[in-house]
């Protein structure tokens, strides 16, 4: 068996085009979207995902707000730029970018974000919406996978899903996010203290790989047709993308998403949901 692939840059496209509209509908109403994006320090892999939002952003007519800081700033500085994009007006919704140098304390800077400006679904009170089942912006990882698997006809409803990971972005926010009525899916959550991790891989239908260690999912370890979502990413000595999954993985499953071109796009394209639907809220609520 090879498995079907989950395109994740054809599947953000279709997003991008809906959002166009939807972009053209709120500046005739005299509303402009605006991302406001904080970088601090100098991780290339980092400086690519922020550049490539505001490429997404100018694709959709959303106007961008880029700030940045050098790795040497310090905790008073970053939160100086917090406050400035909590009262900039152009600025509808914004990120920090993840994650931030050693010895800065995230969650402050996190906390400090006006919640209605957060375009990530990362902000404390976005997630605890998330876990009260009340609407707000959703992490953009996690909701664009699942996206990604409804674009392609994959039913979650019922599933049992394995998430492998608990970091802020994916691991922790994913099964909130699938156990919602609207997913309905069984989550079991993975992660480095898990005893016998391929006694539950084996019996998943869906695997969201995130823990971020190379080639960790074998083909052994995945039920025959399953669904495997590959959205860990470390990098080899050229700099190159090594994702969670083994190549292998693909002669087992019934679907993959690659890594790259599979998650990373959705997360991307998410994100302009997030402002756009920020947006839209702020109109029908100023009515
Ligand atoms: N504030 C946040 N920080 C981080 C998040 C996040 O959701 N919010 N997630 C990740 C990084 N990330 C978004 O910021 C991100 C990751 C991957 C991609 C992407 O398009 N990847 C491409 C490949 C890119 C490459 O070749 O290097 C792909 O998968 O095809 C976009 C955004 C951590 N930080």
């Amino acid at each position: 068996m090879t498995a079907h692939i989950l395109d994740g840059k054809a599947t953000a496209a279709a997003i991008k085009s809906d959002l166009t509209a939807r972009v053209a509908a709120l500046k005739a109403k005299g509303v402009t979207p605006g991302l406001g994006t904080l970088l601090v320090g100098d991780d290339p892999g980092s400086r690519w995902y922020v550049n490539g939002k505001h490429r997404d952003c100018a694709q959709v007519g959303i106007a961008s707000i880029q700030r940045e800081l050098p790795a040497t700033a310090t905790q008073e500085e970053i939160e100086a730029v917090v406050r400035e994009l909590n009262e900039n007006p152009e600025c509808t919704g914004y990120i920090v970018q993840l994650p931030l140098p050693d010895g800065i304390d995230a969650h402050r800077v996190l906390e400090l974000m006006d919640p209605v400006k957060d375009a990530d679904g990362l902000h404390p009170m976005s997630l605890g919406r998330l876990v009260l089942g009340v609407e707000g912006p959703l992490p953009c990882t996690p909701y664009g996978i699942v996206r990604l698997l409804r674009h392609h006809g994959v039913e979650i409803k019922g599933a049992h899903v394995v998430v492998v990971g608990r970091g802020i972005t994916i691991g922790r926010p994913m099964p909130l996010v699938l156990t919602r009525r609207s997913e309905n899916a069984t989550v079991t959550q993975c992660h480095t203290g898990t005893r016998d991790l391929a006694s539950h891989l084996r019996q998943a239908d869906i695997i969201v790989a995130a823990a971020g260690v190379p080639h960790l999912i074998k083909p052994e370890d995945v039920k025959p047709g399953a669904v495997v979502l590959d959205v860990g990413v470390s990098r080899d000595e050229n700099g190159k993308i090594v994702g969670d999954v083994h190549p292998g993985v693909a002669e087992v499953a019934g679907w993959v998403a690659p890594n790259p071109g599979g998650v990373g796009p959705m997360t991307r394209a998410q994100l302009l949901v997030n402002v756009v639907e920020a947006a839209e809220r702020a109109v029908a609520e100023a009515r």
